[in-house]
């Protein structure tokens, strides 16, 4: 909302996105959203996501992340800017840091929380690690998106307040809460910027229209 402190002022119409740079698919986020019509920057110090107007959670592992983000002092930092209404969107690692609650968490992994619901890790199984689908999602106009599931999570239950986009095989894979957004799958690895766009359009609702 207007009246938030910005340091890392973008140009109007560019909202300044970080992405979560501790582990993962960095990279591909930061060139997703770049083409998305946002301003990525990388995110590692709790000043840097004080300055951003969204934040991307990359694909990657869910229980280094959450280690490196205790370690870097990012944590409680994250959990306190999600809480706040800071748009956040995860891929995969990044789905299972915004749940509330991890069904068979590995030793040691914490959340960010931010969507009420509960996530599989690992879900669909080792005959299925990695596979491609195509995926209708609500509120992404054209084909359905080209879901590249990597060994992805599922969300096992999603409380009344979750709004499911798109399932596959039944199983919930990209929810949304108020400014929270998952996906199972890695819309940063396709080359379709659709869910980055729809990502970034909530981020410019919330900080005003860009027009800082
Ligand atoms: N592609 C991914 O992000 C995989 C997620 C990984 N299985 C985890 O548990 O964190």
């Amino acid at each position: 909302m207007a009246g938030e402190p910005l340091t890392g002022a973008a140009p109007a119409g560019e909202p300044l996105i970080g992405v979560l740079a501790l582990q993962g698919d960095v990279r591909e986020h930061t060139a997703a959203l770049t083409a998305a019509g946002a301003r990525p920057v990388p995110v590692r110090t709790p000043e840097e996501l004080a300055a951003v107007d969204g934040l991307v959670l990359p694909g990657g592992e869910s229980t280094t992340i959450s280690k490196l983000a205790r370690l870097f002092g990012l944590l409680e930092p994250l959990r306190a800017a999600v809480a706040d209404g800071l748009p956040v969107y995860g891929t995969c690692a990044g789905m299972i840091l915004l749940a509330d609650k991890i069904l068979d968490p590995r030793a040691g992994q914490e959340t960010i929380g931010g969507i009420d619901m509960i996530v599989r890790r690992n879900a669909f199984g080792r005959q299925n690690e990695s596979f491609e689908a195509p995926v209708p999602v609500a509120g992404v106009g054209g084909p359905p998106v080209d879901g590249v599931f990597i060994r992805a999570p599922w969300a096992e239950s999603t409380d009344a307040g979750v709004e499911v986009l798109a399932t596959y095989e039944g199983r919930p894979v990209a929810v949304r809460q108020g400014t929270a957004l998952a996906t199972a799958f890695h819309p940063e690895l396709t080359g379709d910027h659709r869910v980055h766009a729809l990502f970034t359009a909530m981020v410019r609702a919330r900080s005003g229209g860009g027009s800082r």
